[in-house]
């Protein structure tokens, strides 16, 4: 009897859960991040609406996406070039794109916003979607350092909002860090982790603190390792060879910094020291600020610690 009522419970909840499982899905912004949202949010099966200020940076978006299917495609479908274009469009074929939020989010299970890592624009953003979204949208924020919580005040759906914080590139990183703050609803929350899992990422949970486990890890220590390189220990390809090969990192703090970049990083640390004044880990880096101020960005601009410019 106890066996089949512990059937019943799990047939319940497997078709209830396949039930409620997150459809569609609006991503808005089409950068960097938000295009590769989309890219495996499409991939794994939903149907996605991509969101940004103007068509032409959706085509912009919508071709980065094609780019990245064909390494996928030159890997998978090496001896299958029709199943390789196959695959390509069926995918580009789940994503339409939008540049009017509100109607991006008409019928949408979940919403995921990458925009620009501006506290106001984003308050702005969610309230006005929280008007056009239907009851049930959950909504989220991949924000790297602001607090979800913050952002979420300006909705009134508190218990239906969270974080999901994707790592770059999206479609290679296995990590999805699932942020909870006290008002999301354990639904809520489940199906998120849910959805993760849908999208084949590895999810741990996370609570709302400043940069939740990855970042909050990965900024002390690439600040500590300009902080070595300002004090004359180490020179910066030193440090990222000991890294690479003494502790197994694909990337060093110096490469990661530049492909990250390095204005995205001063303005994560400025807004944390700024927050946090307490904490010594956030102190401002002078060599960081020196780059910075001289317009060495990283990757995107060219240079930064290393040169990326075709010689
Ligand atoms: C002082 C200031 C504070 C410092 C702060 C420090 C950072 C913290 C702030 C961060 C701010 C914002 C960032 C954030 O919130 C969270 C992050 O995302 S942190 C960054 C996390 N990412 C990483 O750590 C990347 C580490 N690197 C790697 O894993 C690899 O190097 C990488 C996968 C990028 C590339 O691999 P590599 O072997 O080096 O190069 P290849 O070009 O040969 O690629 C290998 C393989 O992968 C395929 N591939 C690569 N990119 C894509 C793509 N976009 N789409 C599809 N496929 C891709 C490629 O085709 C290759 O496939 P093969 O089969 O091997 O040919
Ligand atoms: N770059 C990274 O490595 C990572 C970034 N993040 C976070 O993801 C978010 C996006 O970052 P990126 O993709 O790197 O930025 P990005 O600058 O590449 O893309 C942002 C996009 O948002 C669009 N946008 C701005 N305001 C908008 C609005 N009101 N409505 C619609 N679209 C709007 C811009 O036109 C731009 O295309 C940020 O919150 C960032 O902190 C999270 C993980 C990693």
């Amino acid at each position: 009897m106890a066996q089949i009522f512990r059937t019943t419970v799990r047939s319940f909840a497997t078709t209830s859960s396949r039930q409620n499982a997150i459809k569609t899905v609006t991503v808005i912004g089409g950068g960097l991040m938000g295009s590769g949202i989309a890219q495996v949010a499409a991939t794994t099966g939903h149907q996605v609406v991509m969101v940004d200020q103007t068509d032409d940076i959706l085509g912009k978006s919508k071709a980065s996406i094609q780019k990245s299917l064909q390494r996928v495609v030159k890997k998978k479908f090496a001896e299958d070039p029709k199943g390789g274009e196959q695959f390509v469009s069926d995918i580009l074929g789940r994503i339409t794109t939008q540049t009017d939020s509100n109607a991006a989010v008409a019928n949408s299970d979940l919403v995921i916003e990458a925009i620009v890592e501006n506290i106001d624009v984003k308050k702005k953003l969610f309230s006005s979607l929280d008007k056009a979204a239907p009851q049930h949208t959950i909504f989220t924020s991949n924000t790297s350092s602001l607090p979800i919580g913050d952002i979420a005040v300006s909705t009134q759906r508190q218990d239906r909002f969270g974080g999901l914080h994707f790592f770059n590139p999206v479609p290679m990183m296995k990590l999805l860090e699932v942020v909870r703050i006290p008002a999301t609803s354990d639904e809520t929350f489940n199906k998120l982790s849910d959805f993760g899992k849908a999208m084949k990422k590895t999810t741990v949970d996370c609570k709302d603190t400043p940069g939740f486990i990855v970042n909050r890890l990965l900024v002390p220590y690439t600040i500590e390792a300009m902080r070595m390189v300002e004090r004359g220990d180490a020179s910066f390809k030193d440090v990222d060879t000991a890294m690479k090969l003494g502790a197994g990192y694909p990337m060093g703090p110096f490469e990661l910094s530049d492909y990250v970049g390095l204005d995205t990083m001063k303005f994560i640390l400025d807004g944390w020291a700024e927050k946090y004044p307490e904490n010594p880990l956030f102190q401002p880096s002078a060599l960081l600020n020196k780059y910075v101020a001289e317009g060495k960005l990283g990757a995107k601009s060219g240079e930064g610690f290393y040169n990326y410019k075709k010689k």
